[in-house]
This record gives C-alpha cells, structure tokens and sequence, in this order.
C-alpha cells in the first residue's frame, strides 16, 4: 500500500474517532502530491466562501485572454452585461432571487463584472485602473455575499449532508442516504432513502442520537414519512430556531382565492397551518388576551386578498376589532338591529343563490370574482346570541343550509357555550375549528367538540397569545400553531392596499335582496324604518361638516352611516357634484368651505 493510502486511511479512522488529522510531512514523503490533495479539496470545500476570489481569477484570465485574442469583442460584452443583469433584476426570482434586494444585488454583480471585463477585453487587464478596481469592487461586492444568511445556512446544510454517511452510521442507520436538501427561514429540510430493511420507525427511535449527531438543540429534529409513502424513504426536519419562539410577523395574504388553504402561522416543525374556508363554517374561541383578534386579522388580509370573497362582518363591540378593515367589508353590522338586518340578508342570499343553482342543474356554487363567496365574519358571537336573540333563526339557517351556496359564517367567542352559540345547531355545523388559549380543560370539548380533550388536544396549556390548535377535516391530530401577528400599520396598509379589488355582490344576490326588499311586507313583521336614509344623510352631513382639514376617511363614514359602500359613494358623488362636499385625499371626504 502506498504511503499517501496509508495516510488517508489514517485520517479518515481520526475523523471516523471524532479527531481532526494531522499532517505528519518527511523529507522522503511526496510532499507537493499530498499538499497539492489537501489544498485542492479546501478549495472545493470553502467553495461558496471562495466563490468571489474565483469569479475575480476567471474575470482576469478571460479579460487577458479576450484582450489578446478577440479585443473588438467588447461591445457586445457590454451588451451581454446589461442584458443579463436586467433579467436578474425583472425576473430573477424564477431562477430562485426570492427577494428583491437578492436580484438588486444580482444584477450589481452581473453589471460590475460583465462592465470589468468588456473594459479588460478592450484595454487589457493590467491598464489602470482597472486592478484597482477589480480588488476594490471585489472586496465591498463579496461582503454581502459572505453575510447573506441563507447562502450561510445552505454551506452549514451541504456540509451536513455531505457528512451524512458518518453521522447516520454514528447513530445506527448506516446505508442511509440523502437525496435532496432545502433550506428554508426556520432551518432545513432533506428527504432521506433508507438502507435495505430499515423503517421510519427506527429513524424516530433515533432522535435524540440524531439530534446530538447534527449538533442541534433538542426538540429541533423531526422525521416524517415523505409524501410518497414510501417505506424506505423518510424526510427530515431540522429547525435551526423554534418558530413559535417570538411573535412572527405576518408575511402578506398567502392565498388570492377563496378556493386555496389560508396560511394562518407556522406549526412547531415549521410548516404552515394551512386551512380551507371554502364552503365551510369557522368557529374561533379562546379566553380574553389568547390572540383571537389576532386570528380574525389573519383571516380578513387574506380573505381581503381574494378577489372572489365578499365579506360582511359583525362586531357588536362597536366595531373596535373590525373598524381598521372597514375599507374591505362590503357590509359591516355594530349593532344588534344592524346584525339581525344583515343576517336575515344573508338567508335571502342563501336562498336566491339556491333557487338559481336548482334552476341551472348546479349543485354548488363555485366562487369568482363575477360570483363571489360571502363570508361573514361575527367577532364576539355570544354577545350576538344575546343582544339579537330573533337572529338565531337565520344563524341556524345559515349555518344549516350556507355551505353548498358559499355563504358562511366564521363566528369568534370566548367560550361557545350552548348559550353563547344560541339555541340552535350553530356550534355542531362548524367545520373548521381553532382553540386559542382556554382557561378550563372542559373548555376544550366546548370548542374543538366532544372528546377531543380526551384525545390529546390540550389547548389549556397553550402557553402564548396567538397559539392554537387547529381541527379541520384535512388537521386531525393535535398540532400547535402560532399565528402571524399584524401590526395596527400592516393592518391599515393592507386594508387600504386591498380595498381596490374588493368585487361587488353578485347579480344572483343582489336580484334577490332586491326581491325581498320590494315584496309585500308579512303582517307580522314591522315594517322597515322608512327614515333610515334620511337618517344617514343626517348624519353624513354632520360629519363632513365636522371634518377635519384631512377630511374623514371612507370607512368612518361606512360606520357611522350604516349605508351599504355603493350607497355611501353614490351620496358623495352627489355631494361633490353639487359643491357641498370635497375629495381632500384617497378615500377621504370633508364639506366644502364655502357651505359652513
Ligand atoms: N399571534 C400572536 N403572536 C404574538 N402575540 C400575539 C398574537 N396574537 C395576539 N398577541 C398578543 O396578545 C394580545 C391580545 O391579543 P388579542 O387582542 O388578539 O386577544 P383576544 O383573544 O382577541 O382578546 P379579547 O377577547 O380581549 O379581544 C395582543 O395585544 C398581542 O400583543
């Protein structure tokens, strides 16, 4: 065996022992042989680390080789450049630039080089200064480069991978092997094949070895079957930080349809809480404090980024949660006679939508934009349940008969009792269930539904405002989530930003509430308020009139009017046209000054 053999075999049994090898060099040895072994595989190991020193040796050996054999080329490098460097900047997230700064960054890169080296082609790569710039622009372009923490995270996860066959046969699971890696926010993930006669289940059984193996903290490792199936396949999740660690903000609307899983926060190993609304009833409790509210603010900036949504809401707290998305609720209800009017809507709603899906063959309505879902959103269910106790019929109907017509109700309450949900069959219709903190361990079946505190769902010892368990048809087992958190800025933003794609009610609705508005009236039900128009105009005179300079925005004055959005436009068309009101901003309205 040869001595460079012996060497090797030497040092790959110090690593297998934990050790690092040491170099032992003699005048005999063939020293440039190993030297030149050892420094050829730091430069592919540090590679990425490297990456700007060789693309700075590959400017320099091209620029001279171009100067010398093609100088005229220069011009059409310039071109090259330029065309490169703006296709990272337009479209380089298709190539994996998620972020802008990313493609920014890029195309510097692309530019600064591609410019250097139509320069060096033209006059050489020694004429000044073009050295000096070379090494400077290197040096300031290289920072980010090395401090990019994903490009860091995806070195430490390759390494890791890499020294896969002595980690898995440290832990008893040699012959395993890996066949791809992602790094993602929270750390990384990589689907694993097994050795023959190997099993997901002696994977799980090793997770703590494996844990100390990779040199995490504990809790951090989890093993999943992969979405195949396969039984000699499993995938692993490593969590560089524990996601429900701090608040996590709320990174913008995951969904633009009603039809795809609203993303509500990450669960522990880091995937999303994904859940569908589509057709189905939500029902959200938790004690004071335990991030409800946080939950609805997740809800309504995705549902207000769905163009085929229309969304009602409830909120007998005087519109304290709902008022800041104002802008993006196309009906909002802050008073128990408002509540009972909207709700008996919905049910005409329901019901045209029905007889139109029966008069065309249909069985459920498909949300569009021309055709939109309406989701209502009733935040402090039992104070409804109390305060508008002859809306509980059209609850029960909604909840009953709104699914396959998309109209749905999404209800928040501390505690749904049987009381707080009303009588009726509310509470059994919800499909789609979250539990925030709860202060009873019997608050859970109350919530999530009988036995499921039995079953392992314990959200009495949810320990953060904004966790939660999640109970849906396609989450049935207990997971903990966290929900993003929306700032009051994100929330004004995003309800301002979303407001313009709201879409209006649909024919098929808008036909029917018309219907039902002009039908003759049953003897026993009070005949509408005929003074409610001359009311709201009342009231929206007086509150243009006490404007201040910046004017009142839109949703202040759907509020304080109770007019339907089309309405309220319509009365301030009307106003500005005759001069008795301004347009001072977006959205924001105030009397003229000649009228006080
Ligand atoms: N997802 C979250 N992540 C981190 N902190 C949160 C989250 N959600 C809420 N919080 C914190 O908890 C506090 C209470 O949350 P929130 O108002 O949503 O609770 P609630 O259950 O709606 O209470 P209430 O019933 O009194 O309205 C918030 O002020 C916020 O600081």
């Amino acid at each position: 065996m040869s001595r460079t053999r012996q060497m090797r075999r030497h040092a790959q049994k110090m690593r297998r022992n934990g050790l690092q090898p040491m170099v032992i060099i003699d005048r005999d040895d063939q020293f440039p042989d190993v030297a030149a072994v050892l420094v050829m595989r730091a430069l592919w190991r540090y590679r990425s680390e490297l990456a700007p020193g060789y693309l700075m040796a590959a400017l320099v050996l091209g620029g001279a080789g171009l100067h010398l054999t093609h100088p005229e080329w220069w011009p059409w490098m310039l071109g090259a450049a330029t065309a490169l460097a703006s296709a990272l900047a337009l479209s380089g997230d298709r190539g994996g630039l998620s972020l802008r700064i990313e493609r920014v960054y890029a195309a510097i890169v692309a530019m600064g080089a591609g410019g250097w080296l139509s320069a060096a082609t033209a006059l050489g790569v020694m004429f000044q200064p073009l050295p000096l710039m070379l090494a400077g622009g290197g040096v300031v372009l290289a920072v980010p480069w090395w401090a990019h923490r994903r490009r860091r995270a995806k070195v430490r996860v390759d390494r890791q991978i890499a020294a896969w066959p002595e980690i898995a046969q440290s832990v008893g699971l040699s012959g395993s092997r890996a066949q791809s890696a992602v790094v993602d926010v929270w750390g990384w993930r990589a689907r694993f094949a097994l050795a023959r006669g190997q099993t997901i289940q002696d994977v799980i059984g090793r997770i703590p070895a494996l844990e100390s193996a990779l040199g995490t903290f504990r809790g951090a490792v989890r093993v999943y079957p992969t979405r195949d199936d396969k039984a000699n396949r499993f995938e692993l999740r490593v969590l560089d930080t524990d996601p429900h660690a701090d608040a996590i903000p709320w990174p913008g609307p995951s969904v633009s349809s009603i039809t795809e899983p609203i993303d509500l926060g990450p669960f522990e190993d880091a995937t999303g809480a994904r859940v569908l609304l589509l057709r189905r009833h939500g029902l959200i409790g938790g004690v004071a404090g335990s991030g409800k509210s946080g939950g609805i603010n997740v809800l309504m900036g995705n549902l207000s980024a769905c163009r085929d949504v229309v969304i009602w809401a409830i909120d007998l707290k005087r519109g304290m949660e709902l008022m800041p998305w104002a802008s993006c609720i196309d009906r909002l209800a802050t008073t128990p006679e408002q509540a009972h009017a909207m709700l008996r809507d919905a049910v005409t709603v329901l019901e045209g939508r029905a007889e139109y899906l029966a008069a065309n063959g249909r069985r459920v309505w498909d949300p569009t934009p021309e055709f939109p879902a309406l989701v209502i959103i009733v935040d402090e269910y039992a104070e409804l349940a109390e305060d508008a106790p002859e809306a509980a019929s059209d609850t029960d109907s909604i909840a009953r008969r709104g699914r396959a017509v998309a109209v749905t109700l999404i209800a928040a309450t501390q505690r749904p009792t049987q009381k707080a949900m009303g009588k009726g069959a509310v509470r059994s219709q919800m499909d789609v269930r979250i539990s925030f903190r709860v202060r009873e361990r019997k608050d859970v079946d109350l919530i999530l539904g009988q036995g499921m505190l039995s079953a392992g769902w314990h959200a009495h010892t949810l320990d953060a405002p904004g966790k939660f368990l999640l109970s849906a048809p396609e989450h049935d087992t207990p997971r903990r989530g966290r929900a993003y958190l929306l700032t009051d800025d994100t929330v004004t933003e995003t309800a301002e930003r979303q407001a313009s794609i709201r879409p209006p009610l649909d024919e098929v609705s808008l036909h029917a509430l018309d219907e039902a508005r002009t039908a003759p009236v049953p003897a026993s039900t009070a005949p509408p308020d005929p003074s409610h128009e001359d009311h709201a105009e009342t009231v929206l005179r007086d509150a243009l009139d006490g404007a201040p300079d910046e004017g009142l925005p839109i949703a202040h004055l759907l509020l304080i009017t109770n007019l339907s959005r089309p309405t309220l436009y319509r009365r301030l068309a009307e106003f500005v046209k005759t001069g008795r009101a301004v347009q001072v901003g977006r959205g924001r309205y105030k009397a003229s000054d000649h009228v006080q």
